[in-house]
């Protein structure tokens, strides 16, 4: 086996990893508007523009008041993280769980295809049909697909167990904001008040979502 070769050192630049989350956490807590937000997400919004590198989504940032408290009791008690992508599944820092949660996404499950097909549906949609037995009381994540947000409303519209929280953050230029829109204005037209966050407009993404979920996972930085 060959051995790695340290390369000379030629450009300056710091490599100490626990410095380089602390010195962006501080520029970014400098440089970022964060007076809208209730006091207890300040660190979900910092880890939020944290993984996207945009200090000006915190004008973007829609966090429902009772969001972090319920994401942290829920995930205290061992509730179940659901994930639209796997993406979203693998940027969740295990170690940082509080209660060794599960992690689930049921993309690749081999029901996916023929629900999406005989619905004429994504399978990112139809997948978020088979977290129904977890949803009660789950941390519900959306980093990827505005049809998985909007199915998931669907379903808790027409009954479907309630989560804890919601992290709803699909990306893109196709039903992201309308899905996010439709996210905020649930409680008051289904009358089901269900704590969440989202970022107004296109932008999302998983690594937003998993930078939120890893924030809600744990309180200390
Ligand atoms: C329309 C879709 C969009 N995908 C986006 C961005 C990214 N998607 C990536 C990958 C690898 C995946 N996307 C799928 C979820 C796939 N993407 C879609 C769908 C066609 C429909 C979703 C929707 O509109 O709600 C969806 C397929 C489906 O039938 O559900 C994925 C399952 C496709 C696949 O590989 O089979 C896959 C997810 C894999 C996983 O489990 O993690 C990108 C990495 C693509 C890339 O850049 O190469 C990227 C990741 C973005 C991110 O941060 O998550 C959009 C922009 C969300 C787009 C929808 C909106 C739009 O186009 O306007």
């Amino acid at each position: 086996m060959t051995v790695p070769r340290r390369p000379g050192r030629h450009y300056d630049y710091i490599d100490d990893g626990p410095a380089i989350y602390t010195d962006s956490f501080a520029v970014i807590r400098k440089e970022a508007e964060l007076g809208h937000l209730p006091a207890d997400a300040e660190r979900l919004a910092v880890r939020m523009i944290h993984g996207t590198g945009q200090v000006d989504l915190a004008g973007d940032l829609v966090v429902h008041p009772g969001l972090v408290s319920a994401a942290r009791s829920a995930l205290r008690a061992g509730a179940p993280i659901l994930c639209d992508a796997r993406m979203v599944a693998s940027g969740v820092t295990a170690s940082r769980l509080p209660c060794d949660n599960e992690v689930l996404c049921f993309l690749g499950d081999g029901r996916v295809p023929g629900l999406a097909a005989e619905w004429g549906t994504t399978r990112s949609a139809a997948a978020v049909s088979l977290w129904e037995p977890f949803l009660e009381g789950a941390v519900v994540a959306v980093g990827n697909a505005p049809t998985a947000l909007f199915h998931l409303l669907e379903m808790l519209a027409d009954g479907a167990p309630r989560p804890a929280a919601i992290v709803g953050c699909p990306v893109g230029f196709v039903g992201a904001a309308e899905s996010k829109q439709a996210l905020t204005e649930f409680g008051d037209r289904f009358g089901a008040d269900i704590p969440y966050v989202t970022a107004r407009g296109r932008r999302g993404g998983s690594a937003m979502t998993c930078s939120a979920l890893n924030a809600l996972a744990k309180e200390e930085e």
